[in-house]
């Protein structure tokens, strides 16, 4: 099969930065585009040299749709709003679009999956393995016990992190209600500040930690009167969320439209 051609959204960010050197270390793949937003300084720069390479000749432009004309797929890790606007285009142009965009909410999801019913979305909070991995064990512990072990979810990132809690601890939260049969939005404690009175029976509760340069730890822990166990994962370098974008865009490029998680890339949804 030909390289699969890839444009990198939001290509000066962490991430975007990331992929570029993904990209350019993987076999079968080629960057043809690169996005930022039209008033980004990084307009007109070479992405490569933007990702600390050697330049690739890849200008970094704001016209999606020019860009993904010659494309299979778009790997966006941007922000909500962009993300929104891309997968209409995507729509459009029919090319696969992955999303690791954390902080998406109800009306850009709804937005989202109909953008879905004309292409392949792959979209997950987290595209790491290890993560996914956790989430199925997640949904397993919590079928095995009751509402005598209270659940919760702690993370920690870098302090430039913008939306909390992460995708992530979301993504293991649902995991938790869904073993436990219960609707996570009906059951969730997302922060907690004053008097807040005692833990709810049932609630799965969220804690978010900020700091330096940390680039993603998640615990969730299932806690009764006499025991605790706690399941643990520690990013420590933002390759594993690349990898597993180009692993979301190769699997994407044989599926009909639809809207897939990483778990399903993974073989790991039941
Ligand atoms: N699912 C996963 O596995 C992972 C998900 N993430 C998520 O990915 C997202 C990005 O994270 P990170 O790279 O650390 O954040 P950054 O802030 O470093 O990067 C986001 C980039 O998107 C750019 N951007 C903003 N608007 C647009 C637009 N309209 N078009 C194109 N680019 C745009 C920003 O530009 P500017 O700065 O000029 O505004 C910025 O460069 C977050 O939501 C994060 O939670 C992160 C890691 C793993
Ligand atoms: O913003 C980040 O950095 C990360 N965001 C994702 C999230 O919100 O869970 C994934 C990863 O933990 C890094």
């Amino acid at each position: 099969m030909s390289d699969l051609r890839v444009v990198i959204a939001g290509a000066g960010g962490r991430m975007g930065r990331t992929l570029i050197r993904a990209v350019s270390e993987a076999s079968g793949f080629t960057v043809v585009g690169a996005l930022d937003v039209s008033n980004s300084p990084n307009i007109g720069q070479d992405s490569g040299m933007l990702a600390g390479l050697p330049a690739n000749n890849i200008k970094i432009t704001s016209d999606a749709e020019a860009a993904l004309k010659a494309a299979h797929c778009l790997i966006d890790f941007t922000i909500p709003a962009a993300t929104v606007a891309y997968a209409a285009v995507t729509a459009k142009t029919r090319c696969v679009h992955v999303i690791g965009t954390t902080g998406l909410g109800a009306i850009d999801e709804k937005q989202i999956a109909d953008a879905a019913t004309e292409t392949v979305i792959v979209k997950s909070g987290n595209m790491s393995l290890g993560v996914n991995l956790l989430a199925a064990l997640t949904k397993k512990v919590a079928a095995a016990l009751d509402a005598d072990f209270d659940i919760e979810v702690l993370e920690m990132h870098h302090n430039q992190k913008i939306d909390a809690p992460s995708g992530t601890a979301l993504l293991l939260g649902r995991a938790a209600a869904e073993g436990r049969g219960i609707d996570l939005d009906a059951h969730s404690q997302r922060v907690r500040d004053g008097h807040t009175g005692a833990r709810k029976r049932g609630d799965i509760g969220f804690a978010t930690l900020r700091g330096g340069n940390v680039v993603g730890d998640h615990t969730v822990m299932f806690v009764s009167g006499s025991e605790r166990i706690e399941l643990s994962h520690k990013a420590s370098d933002r390759m594993l969320f690349a990898a597993g974008a180009l692993k979301a865009a190769v699997w994407g490029r044989k599926q009909k439209p639809g809207l897939y998680s990483m778990m399903d890339v993974l073989g790991l949804s039941d």
